[in-house]
């Protein structure tokens, strides 16, 4: 089956993963139309804003000229030639996925399937057979459901948040999961960047090492569980870096240095093993929440799942320790963290760690400060339920401060002189919650599973894992 290049072709779903995908595929020369219930969001990307926080998005979708739209019609899916299923799959109560936004998405593009539309692709992380299943809604929906003529696929996204643009243009690997016909129309829609011939865009470029994606093809089933199975193995990774980090500070040994011994060890790899906070984000609890879930409705256990998420979030606690251990009681005690989104270069506050650090905080009585360079507006939308004050400056936020916690390692804090604000503290107690500050400063530091604080550390220059 032969695919038109330019394509037509439909993105349902405006958010992280609707928008990079949309920029993406009109970057290497589709035309793209981008769907979305939500009018407001719309409305902003008609105007040219953008309704995240992800460096390099703005300029990405600003300059796609005509090839790229933006609508709430769904009419549009009509004339699309591939349709990209990118809405959310929030955890339900249990942690099951839940699929409502997949299922309304499915019946809203059945209304229109009898244009010229031949695949439609599952982008959104969905529970292991979900792609069947919206085979069967849209043949439920439409008699113009044609199993000859249409495919569903599953093409999971693997973008992180703060580094999407490169994530999408230089991606490791293609997935791409489903029946014979449909997998070769998208190896065609995407032959731009499998061969990498488009030209990088403003504040994307490609990375010397760089050549091109690996593409792997497999059922729909295998497309699905490999979505799960990464987040959930790296979800795991640093939570085994977080519990050999708590064994580091027992027996005095240094997880930064235990990091990089085990990680030159190609087989194990350096990434995703610094230990901190914790995970936090839309994803990694969510999905590995999701496949422990899929596990229960096969009466079959995961028990390495569980430790993992049992950890991360007592890791949370850790840092509530050994900000209690310096100061004994925080009632009525000025604690300031510093970063409140779940990583650096983002506004998202889905699961941040900081959320449950306030948390506990006020639930211990203390006066809580927080700060970020970008989240703090939406925080004040978002977590109204949390009592804080927003700082309205890095130096506000210091200062009479009794400890400060760097919760978010954004490159404000990485770069900024720390003594002349250190000063300004009641007394200077910084609990380094990420292990990123590698140069002495004048204050008495804590960080994770390494040896017991003290004035001065080893290691000088800053350096982020
Ligand atoms: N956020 C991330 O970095 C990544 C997310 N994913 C997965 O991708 C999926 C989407 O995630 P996000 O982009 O973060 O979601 P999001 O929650 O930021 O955005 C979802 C968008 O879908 C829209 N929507 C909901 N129902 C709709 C409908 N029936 N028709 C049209 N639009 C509709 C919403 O209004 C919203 O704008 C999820 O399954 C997530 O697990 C996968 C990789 C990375
Ligand atoms: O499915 C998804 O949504 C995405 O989830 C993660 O991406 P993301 O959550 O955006 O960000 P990460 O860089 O993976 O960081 C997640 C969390 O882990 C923490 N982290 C990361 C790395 C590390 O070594 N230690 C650590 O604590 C970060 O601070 C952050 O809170 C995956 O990395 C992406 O591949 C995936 O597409």
């Amino acid at each position: 089956m032969q695919l038109n290049h330019p394509a037509n072709v439909a993105v349902i779903g405006t958010g992280y993963v609707g928008l990079g995908t949309a920029g993406l595929l009109a970057h290497i020369g589709h035309r793209v139309t981008g769907i979305d219930i939500d009018q407001n969001k719309i409305d902003m990307l008609l105007r040219g804003e953008v309704p995240i926080h992800e460096p390099g998005l703005d300029d990405l979708l600003s300059s796609q000229g005509d090839r790229l739209t933006w609508t709430t019609d769904y009419s549009a899916v009509r004339d699309a030639d591939v349709i990209f299923i990118c809405v959310g799959t929030p955890p339900g109560l249990d942690g099951t996925p839940d699929l409502q936004y997949v299922v309304s998405a499915a019946a809203s593009i059945a209304e229109y399937l009898n244009g010229n539309a031949k695949v439609i692709v599952n982008k959104s992380t969905v529970p292991i057979g979900t792609g069947d299943y919206v085979q069967r809604l849209l043949e439920d929906h439409t008699r113009a459901f044609d199993p000859t003529r249409h495919f569903v696929v599953s093409n999971p996204e693997f973008l992180r948040e703060g580094t999407a643009l490169g994530d999408s243009l230089y991606p490791d690997r293609i997935v791409l999961g489903g029946q014979m016909e449909a997998l070769e129309i998208m190896t065609q829609l995407y032959a731009p960047l499998i061969d990498q011939t488009f030209s990088p865009p403003k504040g994307a470029p490609r990375p010397e090492w760089f050549t091109r994606p690996a593409v792997i093809k497999t059922s729909l089933q295998s497309a699905e569980m490999i979505k799960y199975a990464a987040n959930a193995f790296l979800a795991l990774k640093i939570s085994f870096a977080n519990e050999i980090s708590g064994l580091c500070e027992r027996v005095g040994a240094d997880i930064e240095e235990v990091a990089a011994g085990i990680g030159m060890d190609q087989r194990i790899g350096q990434r995703f093993l610094q230990a901190g906070l914790g995970w936090g984000g839309s994803c990694f609890g969510k999905d590995t929440q999701g496949l422990i879930s899929a596990g229960r409705e096969h009466q079959y256990e995961m028990p390495i799942l569980q430790a993992a998420i049992d950890i991360n979030y007592r890791q949370r606690r850790v840092i509530i320790d050994k900000l209690l251990r310096h100061l004994k009681t925080v009632k009525g005690k000025r604690v300031t963290v510093l970063g409140m989104a779940f990583k650096p270069n983002t506004d998202d506050l889905r699961d941040a760690p900081t959320h449950d650090l306030i948390s506990q905080l006020n639930r211990l009585g203390a006066s809580v400060t927080a700060h970020d360079p970008i989240a703090m507006k939406r925080a004040e939308r978002e977590w109204t339920h949390l009592n804080y004050t927003p700082a309205s400056s890095i130096q506000e936020a210091f200062e009479r401060a009794d400890a400060v916690i760097l919760a978010t390692e954004w490159d404000d804090y990485m770069t900024m002189d720390w003594n002349p604000l250190l000063a300004t503290m009641r007394r200077p107690l910084v609990i380094d919650a990420r292990n990123v500050i590698r140069s002495p400063i004048n204050a008495l530091v804590e960080q994770v599973g390494r040896d017991a604080p003290r004035g001065e550390r080893r290691r000088a220059g800053a350096e982020r894992a």
